[in-house]
């Protein structure tokens, strides 16, 4: 569960999030908004990589002002550009480094991680790609990617900040497939409106504010009416 109470952040005294308060408990949870409107840095807020300059942000009863460590282990974030987010020179040692990073602590052998690499390569037909140079993926496998290396640490919430923009039609479709097929809560900011048709509920950001919040057949008309 997400609790978000008062929150409120201005940078360089602009106003960027205004008094944001709710509680999240849906399984699909959607943004929109125009550029600028405050997406990325409400879904910041969310795994504590922004701390909110005034309010609280809660992720199952931890408060991301002290638990923002912890917080970034339960919750996954998958940016818009992957090439921000891959950071090993071959597939398997990017999908790796997570793990490794934390085997001590969740008692990980070798082989364990092994296993577990092994497993998502094929989750994601990935497998013909495990030496291969990152740089060498295309747009839409180096996204693949990108999520695999967030689903292989196992968080309870992932976050998707507009994963489709970038990719063409086959590569959206395939995401948007990759999507529905996680039994995580996801959290997914997107320009792609039909992505976000099925989720359970859509929010409507607009200069900082939640204008709509509601299922998808209602948010989604509301916010082309907004943009029109
Ligand atoms: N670190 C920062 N420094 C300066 N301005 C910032 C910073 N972070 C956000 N902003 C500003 O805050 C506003 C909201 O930005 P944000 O990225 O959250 O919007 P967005 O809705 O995700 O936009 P987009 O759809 O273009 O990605 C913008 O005007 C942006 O320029």
């Amino acid at each position: 569960m997400i609790e978000v109470a008062a929150v409120c952040h201005r940078v360089d005294d602009r106003e960027i999030l205004k008094h944001i308060t709710l509680t999240l408990t849906e399984q699909r949870i959607g943004i929109v908004g125009s550029n600028g409107s405050g997406k990325s840095s409400f879904v910041r807020l969310l795994n504590g990589l922004l701390i909110p300059e005034q309010g609280n942000v809660w992720i199952n009863g931890l408060n991301t002002r002290q638990h923002a460590k912890t917080i970034r282990r339960q919750v996954g974030f998958v940016f818009q550009n992957p090439d921000h987010q891959i950071v090993f020179p071959i597939v398997e040692e990017d999908l790796a480094f997570g793990l490794k990073h934390r085997a001590k602590y969740l008692n990980l052998s070798k082989l364990d991680i092994a296993r577990t690499i092994d497993a998502i390569l094929k989750r994601y037909n990935l497998e013909h790609l495990r030496h291969q140079p990152t740089y060498l993926l295309s747009g839409g496998e180096k996204q693949l990617l990108a999520i695999a290396s967030v689903v292989v640490m196992n968080p309870q919430i992932i976050i998707f900040d507009e994963p489709t923009t970038l990719l063409d039609l086959r590569n959206r479709n395939r995401i948007q497939q990759v999507l529905q097929e996680l039994e995580q809560m996801l959290i997914v900011v997107s320009h792609d409106l039909d992505l976000l048709q099925a989720f359970d509920r859509v929010l409507v950001f607009e200069a900082g504010e939640i204008v709509m919040d509601g299922p998808p057949a209602i948010a989604l008309p509301y916010y082309v009416q907004l943009m029109t």
